[in-house]
């Protein structure tokens, strides 16, 4: 059901293109206030749909797991559409490959789901920035999420891009997007700032018209602020909460109409460091059977979780630093690897009980394979291919930049500086202000000193001779995706001290790596220096064939600390196999070359190489694994001290 494009009109001439789209006359969908339902073409319609986030599947993927969706007896999808995905650049708009949102939508037509489409600006979902673009952050003191005029120009001429767009694909133009969302939970963020939400309401309606069922979404705590007249009120809570005390809530907001639980979580995002989160099939059931019968509409979130490839994860911010890992398996119904879990089939039977569910049976869980264990070849420190990291050469300041001063939006950036002076006794180098966002791996003449880490009580102490090399690769772990400090600056962001000294004269290196490793894959570039003893930051890789037809699987890194895989020159995430609960990493099969074909495998570990530089390939993933304790400190005032490691309370 690919609608036809529409021609770029005025908004006022909108209402009159629907009459000269196909069959948009007859199509509706809306709320019925009488009987407290939706009408889809005029008849009672209750959605059970699924959340699944097109940017964390590969696109080969999207039929299976739509398909999959709809044979659980689902008939509607939701998904977000995140910005920083689509405009990487001002004005740079990308929406192809993995980013083609129109043929994700065309997909799911032919899955036969209609679509809940949940655009932002800003979406959460544990996703780098809630969705924001990082560049954003280039004007230091925008107010993000609120009416300042810097902010709502960028919203203003990325939706004019994106809305439409969309507009075809309305359902009553003859598209299956059945309701768009308008932010996302604006109630939990500090600025409650009605102004903004009626800019967002009013440019909705100019570019989508006005039958689209315009709609906000917020936990039980933040309809007073998130909700606004004219948009339908819905709710978001999960197994363990009220349902009838929150229902009742909404009630004061939506005294008619149907109930809606636009986020039923199905499971739970894990963190880097903390246990890995589960939610009950017992729980999860009950829980959706009650709302079933109550009459609601329910969106399950997640349905399928799928990966933060790259670096595309976001953090949260408790006290500790926490980043999302890069497995989003979120304990769904349908894994990470697309396969039904019990879970599934759990759910499965309870919408039956309520509507009619696809005949046939689940597609079983994909072929798995095993491989390895792989031993990797040293490529060379990381500082050794500079030239090819940084091919424009370093900027040059005083007091060191952030990535947004550099306009490099994740992944790492090299700061560096040469000793003025000889420092020949064991001296302490700090940065104030917990000024390192997020991770510094610390080199004097390319040699590792160690560790500096947000929000941790790291100590290190350096020596060195005048016009020593002090080298600091800054890492980006992603940027805070829920909370009130939506700023979320990266990079050095205070001058380091030595001893009293505080260091300056910087240069700045903004590093391509993912170029490097692409243009490494089939090349591979001529060693730049003698690899040194393997410490600190270091490439390593090798080749691999499959010889059958292969399968989805499991990269596990014994030994490994931690640091960014890519197979073939696609960025398959971040490991931190020393830190956990994820100790593999999905890979999947459409990733790899089969029948004997070669295959590329590059890790860069930033800390710790394993005396057996190897890797291997399991058929299953471990997402559970026990937390090494020594990587879990209590946050303190200064950060500087050493401190007692404690488990953070998991959620
Ligand atoms: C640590 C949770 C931060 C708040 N986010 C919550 S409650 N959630 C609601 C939010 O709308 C969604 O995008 C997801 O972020 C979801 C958690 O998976």
């Amino acid at each position: 059901m690919a609608p036809k494009k529409p021609l770029c009109l005025p908004a006022l001439l909108l209402p009159l293109l629907t009459l000269l789209l196909p069959q948009a006359g007859t199509r509706s969908f809306v709320v019925d206030r009488e009987n407290d339902r939706f009408l889809l073409d005029g008849a009672p319609f209750r959605y059970v749909s699924g959340s699944l986030h097109y940017f964390r599947v590969p696109r080969v993927l999207w039929a299976d797991r739509l398909y999959k969706m709809r044979m659980s007896g689902l008939n509607t999808v939701q998904f977000y559409v995140p910005w920083n995905y689509h405009e990487p650049q001002p004005g740079v708009y990308n929406f192809n490959g993995s980013r083609d949102l129109f043929a994700f939508l065309n997909e799911a037509s032919l899955a036969n789901l209609l679509v809940i489409l949940r655009p932002g600006p800003y979406i959460c979902a544990e996703w780098d920035m809630g969705g924001l673009p990082a560049w954003l952050l280039q004007k230091s003191d925008i107010q993000l999420r609120t009416s300042d005029p810097a902010f709502l120009a960028a919203v203003d001429s990325w939706f004019k891009v994106l809305l439409p767009k969309l507009y075809p694909w309305l359902y009553h133009n003859g598209g299956n997007i059945i309701s768009i969302q308008v932010e996302n939970e604006y109630g939990s963020y500090r600025a409650c700032d009605f102004s903004y939400m009626r800019h967002l309401a009013g440019l909705f309606r100019a570019l989508l018209g006005d039958r689209i069922l315009l709609f906000t979404t917020d936990g039980p705590e933040g309809l007073k602020c998130g909700s606004l007249q004219g948009l339908y009120t819905t709710v978001d809570f999960g197994p363990a909460d009220n349902m009838t005390k929150i229902f009742g809530l909404l009630r004061e907001y939506e005294p008619h109409g149907p109930l809606v639980n636009s986020e039923y979580y199905t499971g739970w995002l894990d963190y880097w460091g903390q246990n890995h989160s589960t939610r009950s099939i017992l729980a999860v059931t009950k829980g959706l059977e009650s709302m079933l019968k109550l009459g609601a509409s329910v969106n399950m979130y997640m349905f399928h979780g799928g990966t933060n490839f790259g670096y595309w994860n976001g953090a949260d911010e408790k006290g500790c630093f926490l980043p999302i890992t890069t497995s989003y398996d979120y304990d769904a119904p349908i894994s990470e690897a697309g396969d039904p879990t019990p879970k599934l089939f759990a759910l499965r039977n309870v919408i039956s009980e309520f509507q009619e569910i696809p005949l046939g049976p689940l597609p079983p869980p994909s072929p798995k394979m095993t491989l390895g264990p792989l031993t990797l070849q040293l490529d060379g420190d990381l500082l050794a291919f500079l030239d090819f990291l940084c091919p424009q050469g370093p900027i040059s300041s005083i007091l060191p930049m952030s990535f947004e001063a550099v306009k490099q939006d994740r992944g790492f950036v090299l700061y560096r500086t040469y000793l003025t002076y000889t420092v020949s006794e064991p001296t302490q180098f700090w940065v104030p202000n917990n000024g390192v966002h997020d991770r510094a791996y610390v080199m004097v003449d390319g040699v590792f000193q160690g560790v500096l880490e947000r929000n941790m009580k790291h100590q290190l102490f350096l020596m060195g001779k005048v016009g020593a090399k002090l080298d600091i690769l800054l890492e980006n772990m992603g940027r805070l995706s829920f909370g009130s400090n939506s700023s979320d600056f990266k990079g050095l962001l205070e001058p380091p001290v030595l001893g009293q000294t505080v260091l300056s004269q910087w240069l700045m290196f903004p590093l391509k790596i993912d170029k490097l490793v692409k243009r490494w894959f089939p090349l591979q570039l001529k060693k730049r220096s003698h690899p040194q003893v393997p410490s600190g930051p270091t490439f390593y890789s090798t080749k691999f064939p499959i010889l059958g037809e292969g399968g989805d699987t499991f990269l596990s890194l014994p030994g490994w600390t931690k640091g960014q895989v890519w197979i073939n020159g696609f960025n398959l995430g971040r490991y931190w196999t020393k830190r956990g609960p994820q100790e593999t990493l999905y890979v999947p099969r459409p990733l790899l070359f089969s029948r004997g074909a070669l295959n590329k495998i590059t890790l860069l570990e930033l800390e710790n190489v394993p005396p057996q530089p190897q890797v291997q390939f399991l058929d299953r993933p471990i997402l559970n694994s026990t937390l090494h304790k020594t990587y879990i400190y209590s946050l303190s005032a200064d950060t500087q001290g050493a401190s007692e490691p404690m488990e953070l309370s998991g959620h």
